[in-house]
């Protein structure tokens, strides 16, 4: 959960309803970042932590690497969330660390989904959550939330952002590439 204090800024206009996945793994700025995003579009957030059923938290709590089987019900949580959200038609940001490919075709499935991912390296990572307080996910974890990650391919629609720059410039530069690719949407309808 962030703590890093972004700067209001108030509501962006003229940004279409996008249904959101914030992934990467643990202590990549998921949730700094998606509830930025949900800030300032006035979009619904739902963090992902919170769809885990209470074993997978006690498991990853004692520093044990979820499974595959250990996902799967809380992957359906999150797809049934942005299933709602897509019948809504609002805009949605959910965080879930995605690390797999067949996660994320899960979490698509039938939806108008798409991702952002937040690279960030390896030394920050750690430094980040052994510095970040009042959360369940121990540091000793990470090497196995790398070697489980699975690049997204080209083929998956996914926008990758630097993690390691301030989440202003991270959401200043989102914001800017969603009103760009809506502009240029516009331009190629009225050339037909
Ligand atoms: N871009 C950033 N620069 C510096 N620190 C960050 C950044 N994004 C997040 N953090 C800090 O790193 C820690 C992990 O961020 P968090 O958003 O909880 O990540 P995740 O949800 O991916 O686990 C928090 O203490 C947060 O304040
Ligand atoms: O699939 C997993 O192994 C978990 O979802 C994991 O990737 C996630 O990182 C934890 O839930 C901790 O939560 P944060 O990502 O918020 O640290």
């Amino acid at each position: 959960m962030g703590t890093i204090e972004t700067a209001h800024v108030s509501k962006a206009i003229g940004v279409r309803p996008r249904f959101l996945v914030v992934m990467g793994v643990s202590g990549t700025g998921k949730t700094t970042i998606a509830t930025g995003l949900a800030t300032r579009l006035g979009w619904h957030f739902q963090e992902g932590d919170a769809l885990h059923p209470q074993s997978n938290v006690d498991k990853m709590s004692s520093g044990q690497p979820l499974t595959d089987e250990d996902r799967k019900p809380w992957l359906e949580l999150c797809h049934d969330w942005l299933s709602r959200e897509v019948k809504a038609g609002h805009g949605a940001v959910l965080t879930c660390s995605a690390l797999k490919r067949i996660y994320r075709e899960q979490l698509r499935r039938d939806l108008p989904v798409e991702f952002i991912h937040i690279r960030v390296a390896r030394d920050t990572l750690a430094d980040r959550m052994t510095h970040r307080k009042g959360h369940f996910m121990p540091p000793s974890l990470l090497p196995s939330q790398l070697s489980t990650f699975e690049e997204p391919g080209d083929d998956e629609p996914v926008i990758h952002v630097c993690g390691e720059d301030h989440p202003d410039v991270v959401l200043e530069k989102l914001i800017q590439q969603f009103r760009d690719e809506e502009n240029q949407k516009e331009l190629h309808a009225a050339v037909g």
